[in-house]
Protein backbone atom coordinates (compact mmCIF):
# COMPACT_ATOMS: atom_id res chain seq x y z
CA UNK A 1 0.00 0.00 0.00
CA UNK A 2 1.33 3.44 -0.47
CA UNK A 3 -0.75 5.70 1.31
CA UNK A 4 1.04 9.14 1.59
CA UNK A 5 -0.55 11.91 2.91
CA UNK A 6 -4.14 10.96 3.69
CA UNK A 7 -6.63 11.69 6.55
CA UNK A 8 -6.81 8.59 8.83
CA UNK A 9 -9.70 5.99 8.76
CA UNK A 10 -11.03 7.59 11.97
CA UNK A 11 -11.08 11.26 10.61
CA UNK A 12 -12.79 9.63 7.94
CA UNK A 13 -14.96 8.16 10.06
CA UNK A 14 -15.61 11.06 12.10
CA UNK A 15 -16.73 13.64 9.41
CA UNK A 16 -15.92 12.14 5.98
CA UNK A 17 -18.39 10.98 3.22
CA UNK A 18 -16.81 8.77 0.58
CA UNK A 19 -16.78 8.71 -3.25
CA UNK A 20 -16.01 5.80 -4.68
CA UNK A 21 -15.07 5.32 -7.95
CA UNK A 22 -16.41 1.61 -9.48
CA UNK A 23 -14.04 0.10 -12.28
CA UNK A 24 -10.60 0.00 -11.88
CA UNK A 25 -11.12 1.42 -8.30
CA UNK A 26 -13.45 -1.15 -6.38
CA UNK A 27 -12.43 -3.38 -8.54
CA UNK A 28 -9.86 -4.47 -11.20
CA UNK A 29 -10.22 -3.88 -14.44
CA UNK A 30 -11.58 -6.67 -16.41
CA UNK A 31 -11.47 -7.68 -20.05
CA UNK A 32 -14.78 -6.99 -20.67
CA UNK A 33 -17.64 -4.67 -18.68
CA UNK A 34 -19.59 -8.13 -18.19
CA UNK A 35 -16.58 -9.57 -16.79
CA UNK A 36 -15.17 -8.23 -13.48
CA UNK A 37 -14.77 -9.84 -10.56
CA UNK A 38 -16.37 -8.34 -7.91
CA UNK A 39 -15.27 -9.82 -4.49
CA UNK A 40 -17.95 -12.01 -2.76
CA UNK A 41 -16.69 -9.39 1.20
CA UNK A 42 -16.92 -6.48 -1.41
CA UNK A 43 -20.78 -5.52 -1.07
CA UNK A 44 -20.85 -6.72 2.89
CA UNK A 45 -17.65 -4.75 3.38
CA UNK A 46 -18.72 -1.30 1.40
CA UNK A 47 -22.38 -1.86 3.76
CA UNK A 48 -20.34 -1.68 6.73
CA UNK A 49 -18.06 1.67 5.72
CA UNK A 50 -21.69 3.19 4.48
CA UNK A 51 -23.08 2.62 7.94
CA UNK A 52 -19.60 3.91 9.85
CA UNK A 53 -20.50 6.75 7.53
CA UNK A 54 -24.44 7.41 8.73
CA UNK A 55 -24.93 6.67 4.15
CA UNK A 56 -22.49 9.19 3.46
CA UNK A 57 -20.61 6.88 0.91
CA UNK A 58 -22.01 6.76 -2.59
CA UNK A 59 -20.71 5.25 -5.91
CA UNK A 60 -19.74 7.82 -9.16
CA UNK A 61 -19.61 5.61 -11.90
CA UNK A 62 -20.04 5.94 -15.78
CA UNK A 63 -21.94 2.46 -15.41
CA UNK A 64 -25.68 2.21 -15.62
CA UNK A 65 -27.36 2.22 -12.31
CA UNK A 66 -29.21 -1.52 -12.79
CA UNK A 67 -25.77 -2.93 -13.48
CA UNK A 68 -23.48 -1.06 -10.87
CA UNK A 69 -26.75 -2.55 -8.42
CA UNK A 70 -26.31 -5.75 -9.62
CA UNK A 71 -22.61 -6.16 -9.38
CA UNK A 72 -23.03 -4.88 -5.45
CA UNK A 73 -26.28 -7.13 -4.55
CA UNK A 74 -27.69 -7.25 -2.41
CA UNK A 75 -26.39 -4.02 -1.35
CA UNK A 76 -27.24 -0.45 -2.78
CA UNK A 77 -26.14 2.72 -2.31
CA UNK A 78 -26.26 6.33 -2.73
CA UNK A 79 -25.05 6.89 -6.92
CA UNK A 80 -23.92 9.01 -9.26
CA UNK A 81 -24.37 6.84 -12.50
CA UNK A 82 -23.56 7.01 -16.27
CA UNK A 83 -20.85 9.89 -15.51
CA UNK A 84 -23.39 11.94 -13.56
CA UNK A 85 -26.33 11.60 -16.04
CA UNK A 86 -28.33 10.00 -13.28
CA UNK A 87 -28.68 10.90 -9.35
CA UNK A 88 -29.72 8.70 -6.60
CA UNK A 89 -29.33 10.67 -3.32
CA UNK A 90 -30.18 7.74 -1.00
CA UNK A 91 -30.07 3.83 -1.55
CA UNK A 92 -33.75 3.70 -1.46
CA UNK A 93 -34.54 6.94 -3.11
CA UNK A 94 -35.75 7.17 -6.95
CA UNK A 95 -33.02 7.92 -9.45
CA UNK A 96 -33.64 11.25 -11.04
CA UNK A 97 -31.97 12.20 -14.43
CA UNK A 98 -29.65 15.24 -14.41
CA UNK A 99 -29.50 16.21 -17.90
CA UNK A 100 -33.17 14.82 -19.25
CA UNK A 101 -31.12 14.19 -22.71
CA UNK A 102 -30.24 10.55 -24.03
CA UNK A 103 -28.65 10.01 -27.52
CA UNK A 104 -30.56 9.82 -30.31
CA UNK A 105 -31.21 6.19 -31.60
CA UNK A 106 -29.72 6.29 -34.99
CA UNK A 107 -26.80 7.75 -33.05
CA UNK A 108 -26.97 3.43 -31.60
CA UNK A 109 -27.36 2.01 -35.00
CA UNK A 110 -24.06 4.03 -36.14
CA UNK A 111 -22.09 2.69 -32.87
CA UNK A 112 -22.94 -0.65 -33.90
CA UNK A 113 -22.65 -0.26 -37.46
CA UNK A 114 -18.83 0.20 -35.80
CA UNK A 115 -18.56 -3.26 -35.04
CA UNK A 116 -18.76 -4.35 -38.93
CA UNK A 117 -15.57 -2.26 -39.36
CA UNK A 118 -13.80 -3.15 -36.28
CA UNK A 119 -15.01 -6.72 -35.06
CA UNK A 120 -13.48 -6.63 -32.04
CA UNK A 121 -15.01 -3.36 -31.00
CA UNK A 122 -18.03 -3.47 -28.15
CA UNK A 123 -20.71 -1.53 -27.73
CA UNK A 124 -21.98 -0.74 -24.50
CA UNK A 125 -25.33 0.60 -24.54
CA UNK A 126 -26.73 2.84 -21.70
CA UNK A 127 -29.72 4.79 -20.93
CA UNK A 128 -28.47 8.33 -21.94
CA UNK A 129 -25.12 7.26 -23.91
CA UNK A 130 -23.12 4.23 -25.22
CA UNK A 131 -19.65 3.12 -25.13
CA UNK A 132 -17.62 1.98 -27.38
CA UNK A 133 -14.73 -0.41 -25.98
CA UNK A 134 -11.49 -1.24 -28.00
CA UNK A 135 -9.84 -3.42 -25.58
CA UNK A 136 -10.16 -6.21 -27.23
CA UNK A 137 -8.04 -4.24 -30.18
CA UNK A 138 -6.25 -1.07 -29.26
CA UNK A 139 -5.36 0.02 -32.89
CA UNK A 140 -8.91 0.69 -33.14
CA UNK A 141 -8.93 3.54 -31.02
CA UNK A 142 -8.43 6.25 -33.10
CA UNK A 143 -10.66 5.96 -35.90
CA UNK A 144 -13.50 4.87 -33.41
CA UNK A 145 -12.53 8.41 -31.37
CA UNK A 146 -13.07 10.49 -35.41
CA UNK A 147 -16.27 8.32 -36.29
CA UNK A 148 -18.21 8.92 -32.40
CA UNK A 149 -16.26 12.25 -32.59
CA UNK A 150 -18.40 13.17 -35.95
CA UNK A 151 -21.37 12.40 -34.08
CA UNK A 152 -21.02 14.22 -31.18
CA UNK A 153 -19.93 17.47 -33.33
CA UNK A 154 -23.03 17.70 -35.01
CA UNK A 155 -25.29 18.25 -31.62
CA UNK A 156 -24.04 20.18 -28.82
CA UNK A 157 -26.28 18.44 -26.16
CA UNK A 158 -23.31 15.55 -26.12
CA UNK A 159 -20.03 15.38 -25.22
CA UNK A 160 -17.48 13.03 -26.07
CA UNK A 161 -15.40 11.04 -23.53
CA UNK A 162 -12.45 9.05 -23.27
CA UNK A 163 -12.30 6.35 -21.07
CA UNK A 164 -9.86 2.90 -20.49
CA UNK A 165 -9.85 2.01 -23.92
CA UNK A 166 -12.85 3.06 -24.64
CA UNK A 167 -14.34 6.14 -26.02
CA UNK A 168 -17.98 7.42 -24.40
CA UNK A 169 -20.80 9.13 -26.42
CA UNK A 170 -22.85 11.46 -23.02
CA UNK A 171 -24.99 13.84 -22.45
CA UNK A 172 -23.43 17.36 -21.71
CA UNK A 173 -23.51 19.26 -18.48
CA UNK A 174 -23.12 16.75 -16.21
CA UNK A 175 -20.43 14.72 -14.92
CA UNK A 176 -18.64 13.17 -11.71
CA UNK A 177 -17.62 16.38 -10.52
CA UNK A 178 -21.82 17.73 -10.76
CA UNK A 179 -22.76 14.65 -8.93
CA UNK A 180 -20.61 14.73 -5.91
CA UNK A 181 -21.60 18.54 -5.98
CA UNK A 182 -25.40 17.74 -6.24
CA UNK A 183 -25.23 14.99 -3.20
CA UNK A 184 -23.12 17.13 -1.26
CA UNK A 185 -25.95 19.49 -0.82
CA UNK A 186 -28.24 16.91 1.10
CA UNK A 187 -28.15 14.96 3.91
CA UNK A 188 -26.58 12.14 4.61
CA UNK A 189 -23.58 13.97 2.89
CA UNK A 190 -24.06 17.38 4.12
CA UNK A 191 -21.71 19.61 6.51
CA UNK A 192 -19.15 16.15 5.92
CA UNK A 193 -15.79 16.75 4.04
CA UNK A 194 -15.77 14.71 0.34
CA UNK A 195 -13.36 12.05 -0.41
CA UNK A 196 -13.54 10.73 -3.99
CA UNK A 197 -11.54 8.35 -5.39
CA UNK A 198 -10.80 6.81 -8.69
CA UNK A 199 -8.36 5.77 -11.01
CA UNK A 200 -9.31 7.33 -14.28
CA UNK A 201 -9.92 10.81 -16.46
CA UNK A 202 -13.65 10.41 -15.90
CA UNK A 203 -12.78 10.80 -12.43
CA UNK A 204 -10.87 14.01 -12.37
CA UNK A 205 -14.05 16.22 -11.93
CA UNK A 206 -14.91 14.44 -8.77
CA UNK A 207 -11.29 14.66 -7.36
CA UNK A 208 -11.81 18.40 -8.00
CA UNK A 209 -14.85 19.01 -6.59
CA UNK A 210 -14.09 17.09 -3.76
CA UNK A 211 -11.31 19.42 -2.86
CA UNK A 212 -13.01 22.64 -3.70
CA UNK A 213 -15.07 21.28 -0.93
CA UNK A 214 -12.44 21.20 1.74
CA UNK A 215 -11.91 17.59 1.31
CA UNK A 216 -9.29 15.12 -0.70
CA UNK A 217 -9.28 13.97 -4.80
CA UNK A 218 -7.31 10.49 -4.54
CA UNK A 219 -6.03 8.78 -7.10
CA UNK A 220 -6.19 4.98 -6.51
CA UNK A 221 -2.46 4.23 -8.43
CA UNK A 222 -0.87 6.85 -6.36
CA UNK A 223 -2.43 6.24 -2.78
CA UNK A 224 -3.29 3.14 -2.47
CA UNK A 225 -2.16 1.17 -5.44
CA UNK A 226 -4.87 -0.83 -6.11
CA UNK A 227 -8.23 -2.47 -5.19
CA UNK A 228 -7.29 -5.03 -2.89
CA UNK A 229 -5.21 -2.21 -0.75
CA UNK A 230 -8.07 0.38 -0.84
CA UNK A 231 -10.61 -2.63 0.53
CA UNK A 232 -8.11 -2.83 3.11
CA UNK A 233 -8.18 0.85 3.84
CA UNK A 234 -12.40 0.49 3.94
CA UNK A 235 -12.11 -2.36 6.71
CA UNK A 236 -9.88 0.22 8.71
CA UNK A 237 -12.51 3.32 8.34
CA UNK A 238 -15.56 0.58 9.08
CA UNK A 239 -13.62 -0.85 12.44
CA UNK A 240 -12.79 3.30 13.39
CA UNK A 241 -14.08 4.09 16.61
CA UNK A 242 -15.77 7.90 14.90
CA UNK A 243 -15.36 9.89 18.33
CA UNK A 244 -12.00 10.15 18.87
CA UNK A 245 -12.43 8.13 21.92
CA UNK A 246 -10.01 5.29 22.38
CA UNK A 247 -11.74 1.74 22.14
CA UNK A 248 -11.87 0.72 25.93
O1 LIG B 1 -16.65 5.21 -13.74
P1 LIG B 1 -16.24 3.78 -13.67
O2 LIG B 1 -16.94 3.00 -12.60
O3 LIG B 1 -14.75 3.63 -13.60
O4 LIG B 1 -16.71 3.17 -15.06
C1 LIG B 1 -16.03 3.57 -16.26
C2 LIG B 1 -16.37 2.59 -17.35
O5 LIG B 1 -16.01 1.31 -16.84
C3 LIG B 1 -16.32 0.17 -17.63
O6 LIG B 1 -15.36 0.07 -18.67
C4 LIG B 1 -14.04 -0.09 -18.17
O7 LIG B 1 -13.98 -1.28 -17.37
C5 LIG B 1 -14.18 -2.52 -18.10
C6 LIG B 1 -14.17 -3.66 -17.08
O8 LIG B 1 -13.00 -3.66 -16.33
C7 LIG B 1 -13.07 -2.66 -19.14
O9 LIG B 1 -13.24 -3.87 -19.86
C8 LIG B 1 -13.11 -1.44 -20.09
O10 LIG B 1 -12.00 -1.50 -20.97
C9 LIG B 1 -13.04 -0.14 -19.28
O11 LIG B 1 -13.23 0.99 -20.13
C10 LIG B 1 -17.73 0.19 -18.13
O12 LIG B 1 -17.90 -0.81 -19.09
C11 LIG B 1 -18.17 1.55 -18.67
O13 LIG B 1 -19.57 1.55 -18.88
C12 LIG B 1 -17.86 2.60 -17.63
O14 LIG B 1 -18.26 3.89 -18.09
Amino acid sequence: MILTDIPSPREIARNGALFLDFDGTLVDIAPTPESVHVPASLPGLLIRVAARLEGALAILTGRPLAVVDAFLAPARFAAGTEHGSFLRHTPDATPIATTGTEVPQAWRDQADRLRARFPAAQVEHKQAGFAVHFRANPEAGPPIEIALAALVETDPRFALLPARMAWEVKPRGADKGTALEALMRAAPFLGRRPMMIGDDVTDEDAMAAARRAGGWGLRLQDTFGDPAALHVWLAAIAEACPNNAMPQ
